[in-house]
């Protein structure tokens, strides 16, 4: 039973839409192909899976992480926990936040440098809400609500996995990329996280719109953590947008903007976005490169993270929409 107070005003009405009944063998124009033989990486056998990985990055942007080592009853607990939160009146959620370091949004999930969430009435609106936090602003507080404050805790212990996870990839994808030990170091020592916690509505009009729009991520890498058998997310690929199935026990990992640019554009940063259909909750982590560590490249000027979060900031204001890496690129003159 949808608890409607729970959500947003202005996504109240979807789930009071009445889809018309399918014919039968007809899905009502919903029909989910999903993306076959997505590349599967083995965290406990990087060293094994290197070409894989290398393949990954270079011709997907995504892979599926197993052997990652996070306990599956956290991984439960971390939804389960999540979903209470969600449950609870807009209002409360929305004034509790108030204060706090943790941000609660709707509509707009593109990111200030601070972390919090930039609105404008240019920016395209998305069918979700969510909160986000920085992984180093966790430990520093405690919530007064006690359903807060437990999915609070949780988010720590799970941070300390997505850090160390991150952190090992990360490692692995400069090795490839034939980094030396003192600028891999560089890189690595100081990344920050940020956590992104959302619920999609229960929505079967596909013509609503979208429950993430169209982008690629800000990150270095993101961790996604899907909830078991609800599935959303797509990835453009070939020219078509496919379902990534959520497996239990196992994440998705992206390339985000930062290791495109730091790899020369070898890796690339994959286009996606969320459909909405039945309730659904994710949970992200965003590794970036530390705040002063420039990132460098043939391809673009050097950058910081907060540099680039702050330009897409800009040109969300002034265009509506996040324009990316391609304003940092160099041009080359061909003679
Ligand atoms: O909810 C999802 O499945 C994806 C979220 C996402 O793409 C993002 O947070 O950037
Ligand atoms: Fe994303």
């Amino acid at each position: 039973m949808t608890n409607l107070e729970s959500y947003p005003p202005h996504l109240r009405h979807l789930s009071h839409h009445q889809p018309p009944v399918p014919a039968p063998e007809d899905d009502g124009g919903n029909s989910t192909k999903f993306l076959e033989s997505l590349p599967i990486i083995d965290l406990q056998n990087l060293n094994h899976d290197k070409n894989k990985l290398d393949e990954a990055c270079k011709h997907w942007g995504l892979f599926r992480l197993v052997n990652h080592g996070i306990p599956p009853t956290l991984l439960t607990q971390l939804h389960d926990q999540a979903k209470q939160v969600f449950s609870l009146p807009f209002e409360t959620k929305q004034s509790s936040c108030d204060g706090n370091p943790i941000n609660y949004f709707c509509g707009s999930s593109a990111l200030t440098p601070s972390g919090a969430t930039i609105t404008t009435k240019l920016h395209n609106t998305n069918l979700f809400e969510g909160f986000g936090i920085h992984s180093t602003q966790l430990s520093l507080f405690q919530h007064q609500l006690p359903v807060f404050e437990s999915l609070r805790a949780l988010l720590v212990e799970y941070g300390n996995h997505t850090s160390r996870i991150a952190t090992t990839l990360f490692e692995a994808v400069l090795k490839n990329l034939d980094f030396d030990q003192e600028l891999s170091k560089s890189y690595i020592t100081d990344n920050t996280g940020l956590f992104r916690v959302y619920r999609y509505p229960h929505c079967s009009n596909s013509d609503a719109g979208l429950g993430l729009a169209v982008h690629t991520d800000s990150s270095a890498l993101t961790i996604l953590n899907q909830e078991d058998e609800v599935s959303g997310l797509e990835v453009l690929r070939d020219d078509q947008w496919l379902t990534v199935k959520p497996i239990s026990n196992t994440l998705i990992v992206n390339i985000g903007d930062l290791v495109q640019a730091i790899s020369n554009d070898r890796y690339k940063s994959v286009l996606h976005r969320v459909k909405v259909n039945k309730d659904r909750v994710s949970i992200t982590y965003f590794m970036y490169t530390g705040e002063d560590v420039k990132v460098e490249s043939s391809k673009y000027r050097p950058f910081t993270s907060n540099e680039y979060l702050a330009q897409i900031e800009q040109d969300i204001k002034a265009v509506g929409h996040k324009i990316g890496l391609s304003r940092f690129k160099l041009i080359t003159v061909d003679n």
